[in-house]
């Protein structure tokens, strides 16, 4: 089966094999060409270039998209889209004057939707988050990663981790595990650290291992949650089970945690609110990528990642939207990029750089995902008829988007 769509206005993000992510002064530069064609051939990208090398085929569906741009699908290489209920109330108790850390210290907060999770099957659950990712896919994201830490426990963490594996087996979006036992002490370890780490390796990890359900470890590494040390143990112990390190760190504090990510090879550090130049230092020519979620900074008030600051000392930056009960119940990747042109000071070229094939090098995806590039799967978005790919933040909140594919199929 074949799909030539002819007459593209812009098609962004080509590229040729082997480019795995962009960093510094390189993320200016969106390569695209105008008034384009795109060749698909069942699930995979076979051809593209412009109008006047297109070639004449048969057997084929034509589809003319004049007026429309093409790129490839958003990459969200962060998110918490498996969770029971919602945290509405903290949400209006945020509004009435009271800080994320006040909620989570009254027992709010993460351990919340740990309740929560905990008090639901997994039935239940696989509805409620399935529900979560065909929005996202409307919205043109074709790839996710989704992390476990609302269970807390070794059935909840269990739990989680078996619905991720359902929605990996029922949706054709690229998916990828994270177990994030990690997340925050339950009440009961509150002062008995070491027993609850010692659960996480012990029993959560082998039994995760067993049934081969993470590609990735995490851990919050944060002020009043997972120390440096306690989050390097976990760290080596992922490692032990193949699983590499995406650590959340410096979302409030800056305690040289991400020093310890890098040297413990972790493939991503999330959030980076705040940063120190040592911070930055330490992530110059190693293979961690940073990665902001400007989301989650708009819906709780925190700053945004210094994203200009990060890009300008030639490091790399990827963007998802940290979709959660708590800090982010939003997984709008159109809004992401949008917000982070307003409020980064990203350029539309960086930020769709950051959004596509740097979320793909986040989930190490790389190789299949993330860009227009012969051999990677046929994953594209095409927007409705607009002025130029420059409309797709300056209209923030505006659906450009007409049709979604993924894996050569329109959703
Ligand atoms: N910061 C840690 N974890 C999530 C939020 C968790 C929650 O509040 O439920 C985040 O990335 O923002
Ligand atoms: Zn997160």
């Amino acid at each position: 089966m074949q799909t030539l769509f002819i007459n593209i206005k812009e098609l962004l993000q080509i590229r040729e094999a082997g480019i795995d992510m962009i960093s510094g002064s390189e993320m200016a530069i969106l390569p695209k060409i105008n008034d384009a064609f795109l060749l698909i051939e069942n699930n995979i990208i076979t051809d593209f270039g412009p109008m006047k090398n297109c070639p004449k085929v048969s057997n084929t569906e034509i589809i003319d998209v004049s007026g429309q741009v093409i790129l490839p699908t958003w990459v969200d290489s962060h998110t918490h889209i498996v969770y029971a209920g919602n945290r509405i109330q903290e949400f209006v108790d945020r509004i009435n004057g009271l800080s994320y850390e006040e909620i989570a210290n009254r027992g709010g907060g993460i351990l919340n939707s740990a309740k929560k999770l905990n008090e639901t099957s997994e039935d239940e659950i696989y509805e409620q988050s399935k529900l979560r990712l065909e929005e996202i896919m409307q919205q043109g994201t074709g790839a996710v990663e989704i992390k476990s830490g609302y269970g807390l426990t070794v059935e909840g963490e269990l739990k989680m981790l078996r619905v991720i594996k359902r929605l990996k087996e029922n949706y054709p979006i690229a998916i990828k595990a994270t177990f994030l036992g990690a997340h925050a002490f339950p009440m009961e370890f509150k002062e008995n650290h070491s027993a609850y780490i010692d659960l996480i390796i012990n029993e959560m990890l082998p039994k995760i291992a067993a049934e081969n359900l993470a590609d990735y470890i995490d851990a919050f590494l944060e002020t009043g949650y997972f120390s440096v040390e306690e989050t390097i143990k976990i760290m080596k112990a992922g490692i032990q089970y193949g699983l590499e390190p995406k650590i959340h760190v410096n979302q409030f504090t800056a305690i040289d945690g991400i020093k310890a990510c890098v040297e413990n090879g972790a493939l991503s550090v999330d959030h980076l609110e705040i940063v120190t130049d040592e911070d930055l230092e330490v992530l110059k020519n190693s293979k961690t990528i940073p990665v902001a979620l400007p989301s989650c900074s708009y819906f709780i008030s925190i700053p945004y990642t210094p994203a200009r600051k990060i890009i300008n000392t030639g490091l790399p930056l990827a963007l998802a939207t940290d979709y959660n009960p708590g800090t982010t119940p939003s997984g709008n990747m159109n809004f992401v990029v949008a917000t982070a042109c307003i409020k980064m000071k990203m350029t539309p070229e960086e930020a769709i750089n950051a959004a596509t094939i740097n979320g793909a090098y986040a989930m190490g995806i790389s190789e299949t995902h993330g860009s227009i590039t012969k051999g990677k799967k046929a994953n594209i978005i095409i927007t409705k008829p607009i002025t130029s790919f420059y409309q797709l933040p300056y209209a923030f909140g505006t659906n450009l988007i007409d049709k979604v594919m993924i894996e050569g199929k329109f959703i």
